[in-house]
């Protein structure tokens, strides 16, 4: 019976993992591969999945192949895996910056590859991916990838060109959240707020104002104008943040962000 290979079960290969199995998946019908035995046990106790060492014996017999190391990695897993994939195996690729391209050209022609760039909230069924086709791609091919990321969140399909765009905004996206998180707590614990205190005020203040704005629809600058009391408490806040340049920080962050994902990709 076919299967899917997971090669790469770190961060986000198990978040994936875990997702998938959430969605209904059996374990059965994964085989990851990692080469650390620990972490193969690690994961064959918590999911269930066989594990292998080697990710030439987990593509073996797979129909669909997902990568999940890191860009670095990618250059010697190809010619690893090439000899043993399946004719017609789809092999998606999670890999920051690194292009339909590159792995076509490390697969037997005619391979066909999905890029992804998913995000960690995948961790909580709440992820985003934006997913794009490579050349040797079907529909079918590239339904299968959007139900795969679909189990674990969102998808949306994009043309490849945005790809480095889209990992500065949605795949780093989560880090920048968790940055300002910290930044609020610590200043709640100056402001003379217990940790624990300023913890709980900050996460709810940032998930409550999550699912506002998806819920409302509303764009972020009105939900911002009716926090905002004239002559109040918001307005001082926010003169110190403009004072800062604190959305151009952003800008140059996002697109530092954008040029490693095209570097990494060696674009
Ligand atoms: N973390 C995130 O938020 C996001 C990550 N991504 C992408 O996902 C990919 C993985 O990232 P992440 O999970 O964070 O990284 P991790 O380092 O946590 O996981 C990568 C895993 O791949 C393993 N690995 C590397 N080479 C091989 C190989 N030849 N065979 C089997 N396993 C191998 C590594 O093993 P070892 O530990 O032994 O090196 C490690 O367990 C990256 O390409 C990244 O760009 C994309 C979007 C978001
Ligand atoms: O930091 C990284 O390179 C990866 C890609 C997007 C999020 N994490």
């Amino acid at each position: 019976m076919s299967h899917t290979a997971l090669i790469g079960t770190g961060v986000m290969g198990e978040t994936l993992l875990a997702g998938l199995l959430r969605a209904g998946w059996t374990p059965s019908s994964i085989v990851g591969a990692d080469r650390r035995e620990s972490r193969r046990h690690e994961l064959e106790g918590r999911y269930g999945v066989r594990c292998v060492e080697s990710p030439a014996d987990a593509v073996d017999g797979a129909d669909t192949v997902l990568l999940v190391v890191k860009p670095q990695d990618v250059a010697d897993l190809l010619p690893a895996i090439a000899p043993r994939l399946s004719d017609r195996a789809l092999v998606v690729s999670l890999c920051a910056g690194v292009t339909t391209g590159q792995l076509e050209g490390g697969l037997p022609e005619g391979t066909p590859v999905v890029r992804v760039m998913p995000n960690t909230p995948a961790q909580v069924s709440e992820g985003m991916a934006a997913i794009s086709p490579g050349v040797h791609a079907s529909e079918v091919d590239l339904e299968k990838a959007v139900h795969i990321m679909e189990a674990v969140g969102q998808a949306v399909v994009v043309p490849e060109k945005y790809q480095d765009a889209v990992t500065a905004v949605s795949g780093s996206g989560p880090a920048y959240l968790f940055f300002v998180v910290e930044a609020m707590i610590d200043a709640g614990v100056m402001l003379g707020l217990p940790r624990d205190v300023s913890t709980i005020l900050v996460n709810q203040t940032m998930y409550g104002s999550a699912k506002l704005l998806v819920e409302s629809d509303k764009h972020p600058n009105l939900l911002r104008e009716m926090v905002t009391s004239p002559a109040g408490t918001t307005a001082a806040a926010l003169r110190h943040l403009e004072e800062r340049s604190v959305k151009a920080a952003f800008m140059a962050a996002m697109e530092a962000a954008r040029d490693r994902s095209a570097q990494l990709g060696g674009s």
